[in-house]
């Protein structure tokens, strides 16, 4: 596996070393090992697989709040994904600045989303799955996300989403203090 640095600190596109042969190729998809070589902690809680039936189809931004961020490991095992990642950690010399990354079935890139950041994609081709492992399990109530459209980051997308869920539409605006701000779906039910 080759690890890239990309320009928000933690945030790693991992590329596949290839072994290629008359029968195709082999490659590892995940090493704890070489994770911990590379100062990156290699604990999994969960695997999950996201399938979206069309392409333009939004998820995210999302991440849990302290003790349960998550790091978290994604490709995208078919079809294609723009994956966006904003950086919201606020002590970073990269806070809120955000990068794109192009995750396709065809070219198995990687992409290593730390603590602190939030992620989102969308899709780019009908049928696309995403298959990501999670360093922390599911917390709903630590879970805090940011519109995609929110204007304190400017995020410049190929093209606007036609499918995203109530929740992702609306995430209130930013605020610096993620811990206080309301949960939608909690509003909705009070
Ligand atoms: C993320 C998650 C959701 N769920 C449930 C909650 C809900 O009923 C249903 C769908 O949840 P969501 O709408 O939040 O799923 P989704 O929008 O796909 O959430 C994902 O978005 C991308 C961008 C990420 O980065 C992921 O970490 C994850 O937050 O699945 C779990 O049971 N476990 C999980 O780990």
């Amino acid at each position: 596996m080759q690890f890239e640095d990309t320009a928000i600190a933690g945030v790693k596109l991992v590329r596949l070393q290839p072994f290629t042969d008359e029968r195709g190729f082999f490659a590892r998809g995940w090493c704890r090992k070489e994770f911990e070589a590379h100062g990156l902690s290699g604990e999994v809680a969960q695997t999950n697989i996201s399938f979206n039936r069309s392409k333009h189809t939004l998820r995210g931004f999302h991440h849990q709040l302290a003790p349960h961020q998550e790091d978290k490991f994604l490709r995208c095992t078919r079809g294609a994904v723009h994956d966006v990642v904003i950086d919201l950690r606020p002590q970073s010399p990269t806070f809120k600045k955000h990068i794109s990354v192009a995750l396709t079935g065809a070219n198995y890139a990687m992409l290593l989303v730390p603590k602190g950041c939030a992620n989102a994609f969308l899709t780019m081709e009908d049928d696309t799955e995403v298959t990501y492992l999670v360093s922390q399990f599911y917390a709903p109530g630590a879970e805090r996300g940011i519109r995609w459209n929110d204007p304190s980051f400017g995020i410049s997308w190929p093209v606007e989403p036609k499918v995203i869920s109530a929740k992702d539409s609306n995430w209130p605006d930013f605020a610096e203090e993620p811990e206080l701000m309301p949960i939608p779906h909690a509003l909705a039910t009070s």
